[in-house]
């Protein structure tokens, strides 16, 4: 039977800004992404998200908004990855360096794309223009989507 793994990823924004971190090590490590990480027994999803933001970033939000149900699998790898995806730009807090992610504030018509999840150009237009999105993507090794689907939906 397929291991899943329940994971947060959350974008905080400004009016013409996105925050991503430089993951430093381990899984994604030179990626800019999302802060996120695991669910850990006894914590809903919502509050891991939030905790993994002050980890990574010392931001602190109570509004954390779910827009997005992402799910990835890998050819050579039994593990599902359900990743589910919040936003928020209400927050507390000045973003800062972690040993996990390095901080830094993109304008929306500058999104490193090359240097992130290759499945990134296929959602974050949809976060960006402020649907909510679920979707599925296969990919071979890190860099390689064999097929995906994605879809605009009401309600997660
Ligand atoms: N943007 C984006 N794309 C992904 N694509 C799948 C990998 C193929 C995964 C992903 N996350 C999965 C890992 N997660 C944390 C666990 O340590 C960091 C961040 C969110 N975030």
């Amino acid at each position: 039977k397929m291991l899943k793994k329940v994971l947060t990823l959350v974008l905080v924004t400004e009016p013409r800004r996105v925050l991503l971190g430089l993951k430093k090590r381990g899984f994604g490590e030179g990626r800019w992404n999302g802060f996120g990480g695991k669910v850990e027994k006894g914590e809903t999803i919502v509050e891991a998200a939030k905790r993994e933001l002050e980890e990574e970033c010392g931001l602190v939000s109570d509004e954390l908004k779910r827009i997005g149900l992402l799910n990835f699998e890998f050819v050579e790898d039994p593990v599902l990855l359900e990743v589910h995806v919040f936003t928020t730009s209400l927050y507390k807090g000045i973003p800062t360096e972690s040993s996990e992610m390095k901080p830094e504030w993109f304008d929306l018509s500058n999104i490193p794309f090359h240097q992130m999840w290759p499945d990134d150009r296929y959602w974050f237009p949809l976060f960006l223009k402020g649907s909510k999105f679920t979707g599925y993507f296969l990919f071979q090794g890190h860099n390689d989507i064999i097929k995906h689907t994605l879809t605009e939906v009401d309600t997660l």
